[in-house]
């Protein structure tokens, strides 16, 4: 076995509360998110984690996650990498829109296949696919290899990049991580073998709602 690699989708975020497509756009957390971030942290706490390095995306909902749970776990200032590689899907023309009147202008089924198809786009957008294609190099460049080495790896960041990165982990099918909703909040332990499959995957308390 080598080291450990934990997930941690951000807590609600203020547009995840006013359901509006967020995708690039920068909205901080909700009193709830804080707390789903603080709760996340208090079982990585409780699980006796300790970290070598952070990896969170550019924007704040992530970067504001990554903060509550490092200070939870006794880590405050942790070396901490931040790239747009792990941001949340580029949702494109429909970010800041609502998602029932997305789903009143386009129909229900169209919205439906833009927010969880594999590859098809939302307009202007990314697909998962699209996501995934900027993730998993980023993964296999700068986290895979630390993990490799023994460390213990932190990444914070979205509903949607994060699952492009569960989907390779866990092996799943295009359709089996389609109907995946991950929890915000809540942290996925794997601990990996040598040869970067999974080991085993712990995933602590699972309290929170999907979005
Ligand atoms: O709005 C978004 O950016 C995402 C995550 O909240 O939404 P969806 O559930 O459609 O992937």
């Amino acid at each position: 076995m080598s080291g450990t690699l934990v997930l941690v989708r951000h807590g609600q975020s203020e547009w995840n509360l006013k359901n509006l497509f967020t995708g690039w756009r920068d909205p901080d957390l909700t009193e709830l998110g804080i707390r789903e971030a603080e709760t996340g942290g208090q079982a990585l706490a409780d699980a006796g984690l300790k970290f070598d390095i952070a990896f969170t995306s550019v924007l704040k909902r992530a970067q504001d996650t990554l903060r509550i749970v490092l200070d939870k776990v006794g880590q405050t200032g942790l070396e901490t990498i931040r790239d747009e590689a792990l941001n949340e899907r580029d949702y494109g023309d429909l970010s800041g829109l609502n998602k029932d009147d997305a789903r009143a202008k386009w129909g229900e089924e169209q919205v439906h296949i833009w927010r969880r198809s594999y590859d098809v786009p939302p307009p202007g957008g990314e697909s998962l696919r699209d996501t995934g294609a900027r993730v998993w190099p980023y993964y296999m460049t700068e986290i895979l290899p630390r993990v490799l080495r023994g460390q213990t790896v932190l990444v914070a960041a979205h509903g949607n990049s994060l699952r492009a990165l569960v989907m390779v982990l866990d092996r799943l099918s295009k359709e089996e991580i389609l109907k995946l909703n991950l929890a915000t909040g809540v942290p996925m332990v794997y601990r990996l073998n040598a040869d970067s499959t999974v080991a085993s995957k712990q995933v602590l308390g699972d309290m929170s709602d999907a979005h």
